[in-house]
C-alpha cells in the first residue's frame, strides 16, 4: 500500500516507535502527532491516511476517524477492536496489536478468580479497618471452572488454570477439538451452566456474544457461581448482573464493565460479592515494550509496501 502520513495520538509513542527503526526503513512515511495534523495548517486532514488509536479509546478520535477523507488503516494498541470493527466494511482496514496483553490479562483473570474465591477483597476491607475477621472461603482447587472464548487469551487462561487441579470446560461460538481435548459451542450452554461453578468470559465483542450473559444465563447458574469478566462489558447484561448480585445469590469479578469509566453512582460499585479492576488486564510493566514493538513492525511493513500485520477481515 502506498501510505505517506501515520498520524499518532501522542510524540511519545510516535518517538519510541522512531527510536525502534533503523533511519533507512523509514524514510519514506511520515511519522506526525495526531494533534498537530488537527492543528496544524501546513498539515491537513486530507494528508492523514494511517491513525494509531490512542489506548482504549472508543470516543473522541474514533468520531474524528469520520472527517479524515483519505483514511486508509487504523492501528490499535489493543487487541480488541469493537469500537472500530465498522471501518473494514466502508473500505477503511484495521491492524490489532493482537498478542500484546495474553500473559497480563490470563494472569489478572486468575488473579480475579482466587481474590474472589479467596475473599481477598473482604480481608483489605478489614485490614482498613484494623478487624482480624475470620471466614472459610472457597478453594480454587476441584472447582469446575468453564472458559468461554478459546482464542489467543482463552488459551493462556487454561493454561493458568491448569495447574490448580480444577475441572476445566471450554466454550467457542462453535464446538471443536484441538489438543487439549474438547471445546463445547455456545449452543450447549444451557446444558453446562448448571454445573459451572466459575465463568471466566474473554470473548471479543461483537454481535453474537453481545449481552451473551443475560438474565437467563445467570439463571441457569447454581448458587454462589462465580462470574469473570476479563472481555468487553457489553459482553454481561450489566441491569441483569446487577438484579441478579443484589440477591446475593452469584459472585462477580470484574475488569469490564458497561459502562466504562464506572459513574460514582452506578449500581454496580454496590452489590454484595462484586470485585471489580478499572479495565487493567492489559495494563502492565509488559504493555509498552510490546505495543512499541508491534507498532515498529507496523511502520515498517508499511514503509516496505507490505499489507500489516494482525489484519481484521471485513
Ligand atoms: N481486560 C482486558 O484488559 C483485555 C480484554 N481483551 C478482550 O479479550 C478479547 C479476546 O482476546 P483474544 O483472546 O486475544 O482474541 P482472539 O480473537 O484470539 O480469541 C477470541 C475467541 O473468542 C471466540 N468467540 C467469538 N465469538 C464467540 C461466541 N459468540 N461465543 C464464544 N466464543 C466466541 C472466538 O472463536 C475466538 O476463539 C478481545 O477481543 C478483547 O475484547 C483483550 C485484551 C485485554
Ligand atoms: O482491552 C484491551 C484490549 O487489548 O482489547
Amino acid at each position: 500500500m502506498s501510505i505517506t502520513t501515520i498520524a499518532f495520538p501522542n510524540s511519545e509513542l510516535r518517538n519510541r516507535v522512531i527510536a525502534q527503526i533503523p533511519a533507512h526503513q523509514r524514510a519514506d512515511v511520515d511519522l506526525v502527532v495526531f494533534s498537530d495534523a488537527e492543528r496544524s495548517a501546513k498539515l491537513s486532514r486530507d494528508d492523514v491516511d494511517v491513525v494509531v488509536l490512542p489506548y482504549l479509546d472508543s470516543g473522541p478520535t474514533i468520531e474524528l476517524l469520520d472527517e479524515l477523507p483519505n483514511l486508509r488503516l487504523v492501528i490499535t494498541q489493543t487487541t480488541g477492536f469493537d469500537p472500530v470493527s465498522h471501518l473494514p466494511e466502508r473500505g477503511i482496514q484495521v491492524a490489532t496489536a493482537s498478542g500484546v496483553h495474553t500473559g497480563g490479562t490470563a494472569e489478572l483473570a486468575l488473579a480475579l478468580t482466587l481474590a474472589s474465591l479467596r475473599g481477598i477483597d473482604d480481608a483489605v476491607r478489614s485490614q482498613v479497618s484494623r478487624v482480624w475477621e475470620h471466614h472459610r472461603y472457597r478453594s480454587l482447587q476441584d472447582r469446575r471452572v468453564m472458559i468461554i472464548g478459546v482464542g489467543e487469551i482463552g488459551s493462556a487462561i487454561a493454561d493458568r488454570f491448569d495447574p490448580f487441579e480444577v475441572q476445566l470446560t471450554r466454550v467457542a461460538s462453535t464446538a471443536r477439538e484441538d489438543e487439549r481435548g474438547k471445546i463445547h459451542g455456545v449452543d450447549e450452554l444451557p446444558k453446562l451452566l448448571p454445573h459451572t461453578e466459575v465463568v471466566v468470559l474473554i470473548t471479543p465483542l461483537n454481535e453474537s456474544t453481545h449481552h451473551l450473559v443475560d438474565e437467563k444465563f445467570l439463571s441457569q447458574l447454581p448458587d454462589n457461581a462465580l462470574i469473570v469478566n476479563v472481555a468487553r462489558g457489553k459482553v454481561v447484561d450489566t441491569d441483569a448482573l446487577v438484579a441478579e448480585l443484589a440477591t446475593g445469590r452469584l459472585h462477580a469479578a470484574l475488569d469490564v464493565t458497561d459502562p466504562e469509566p464506572l459513574p460514582r453512582n452506578h449500581a454496580l460499585w454496590g452489590t454484595p460479592n462484586t470485585l471489580i479492576t478499572p479495565h487493567v488486564g492489559g495494563d502492565t510493566s509488559a504493555f509498552e515494550p510490546r505495543v512499541v514493538k508491534i507498532l515498529a513492525e507496523q511502520v515498517r511493513r508499511i514503509n516496505d509496501g507490505q499489507q500489516p500485520v494482525n489484519l481484521i477481515k471485513a
